[in-house]
């Protein structure tokens, strides 16, 4: 099997992340469980990086995507900025060691004291989603005796060809300020003194397998860019978000460098630095999840494989019907049936897999892959059901990143 995840391998010992086999980490660890390979996302880091030189462009990394603060180090150590968007992101940020000027705060309703808490520690720029959320950044600086950076996140109104619940470039969608409203807000804005207006951003939308939009959407903002100049308006730096798809099943996903050079073609004649917010091209691919078969049930219309990670672990299948690889750790020989791979929750939904054909008993290790990414970050506790570990592999070591929850911390703040 060709897998999508560069550094799975197959051994005599079954499936093994870089050089450990997933027994180990199943019998070291426990399962469910979250498996990354380091080398994966350092090598998908290396082709961001690298596509364009660093005076041209800046890598902010999209924390939402997994803020696992090991990663979140590892990524700083490469240089990657960071693009947040809540008051815990940025703490998350801090407390891996991340600058503080470059991370990009983007987010559409972001709070006061989260506005607050960001010029005290010194943000690289804020994101700016509408006129009210400007005028409360304005209010908060000037209080605080501070000049806010900001950028106008545009909204330009074009399809990016994704999955609905996840796309942000269109009218319809929340993001943003349409550009004719955001040009009469730079021009407000540049008499304000509490304001640096530095930049402007873009992001569309994500899992994007067809770049032609993005190329689109940089053509609305360059557009925006050369009318702000001509009203006496200069930006430091011009960011087109993240968005870049992954393969899950058969996709054929964009080429990273090619794509960040097309779009720096579009803008050869301009000044501004660029910057982008990858998120799950950077460790979608650099993670599964270790999950163990209970039982197996085989109802009178469908055979299900009740297995110990449900919809609480990886909510995507659910929520959005996504594919995830399903792959035995050890494959056994035996009948082959269509599974339906469940979790324990109480739901319809709670499926990771539907007609999955395996062979399978009862104590078989599964690995749900390319779930580096939007995986433990959207996990919850639902059915008190504590977050799994998380582990991190490089070469043939194996560390835990982040402890299986105790139970206690479920009800710990709870009187
Ligand atoms: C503003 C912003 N930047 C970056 C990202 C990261 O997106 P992706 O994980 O698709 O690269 C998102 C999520 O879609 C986002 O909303
Ligand atoms: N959480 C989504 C992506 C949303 C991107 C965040 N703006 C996913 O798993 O695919």
């Amino acid at each position: 099997m060709n897998f999508p995840m560069p550094t799975l391998r197959v051994t005599a010992h079954g499936l093994a992340l870089e050089d450990v086999p997933l027994t180990t980490i199943a019998a070291t660890y426990g399962t469910p469980c979250y498996v990354y390979s380091r080398t994966a996302i350092e090598e998908a880091f290396e082709r961001y990086r690298t596509a364009l030189p660093p005076e041209r462009a800046e890598i902010c990394y999209a924390v939402k995507a997994n803020g696992n603060l090991s990663i979140l180090r590892l990524l700083a150590a490469r240089g990657a900025g960071f693009d947040i968007v809540s008051r815990g992101e940025l703490e998350r940020v801090l407390a891996a060691g991340g600058e503080a000027k470059r991370v990009v705060f983007s987010g559409v309703a972001k709070g006061a004291a989260e506005i607050r808490r960001a010029l005290e520690v010194g943000i690289g720029v804020f994101n700016v989603e509408s006129a009210a959320e400007l005028t409360r950044i304005a209010h908060i600086a000037r209080e605080m005796g501070r000049r806010a950076p900001v950028a106008l996140r545009i909204n330009p109104d074009v399809d990016p060809k994704t999955h609905p619940y996840i796309s942000t470039g269109l009218k319809r969608n929340k993001f943003g300020i349409p550009v004719a409203e955001a040009l009469a807000l730079y021009r407000q804005a540049k008499s304000m003194p509490e304001l640096e207006l530095v930049g402007i951003a873009c992001h569309i939308g994500s899992q994007l397998l067809d770049p032609s939009p993005l190329l689109e959407a940089a053509e609305r903002v360059k557009d925006a860019v050369e009318q702000l100049e001509r009203n006496g308006i200069a930006l430091r730096h011009i960011d087109l978000g993240g968005g870049l798809g992954i393969r899950y099943r058969d996709e054929t996903p964009p080429d990273i460098p090619a794509v960040l050079r097309a779009l720096a073609e579009r803008f050869a004649d301009r000044p501004e630095r660029l910057m982008f917010e990858p998120g799950r091209s950077l460790v979608g691919n650099a993670g599964l999840l270790l999950t163990r078969v209970e039982y197996l049930k085989h109802g009178e219309e469908q055979d299900f494989a009740l297995v110990d990670a449900g919809m609480n672990d990886l909510m995507r299948p659910a929520l959005y019907d996504a594919w995830h690889e399903i792959v035995p750790v050890v494959p056994r020989s035996g009948p082959v049936r269509r599974y339906d791979v469940v979790g324990p929750v109480c739901e319809s939904s709670d499926f990771l897999g539907r007609g999955r054909e395996l062979a399978l008993e009862a104590g078989d290790l599964l690995a749900v892959l390319s779930a580096g990414a939007y995986g433990m970050a959207m996990s919850s506790n639902y059915n008190a059901r504590p977050r799994p570990a998380e582990v991190l592999v490089e070469g043939a070591t194996h560390r835990l990143i982040r402890a299986r929850e105790p139970l206690e911390a479920l009800w710990a703040l709870e009187q």
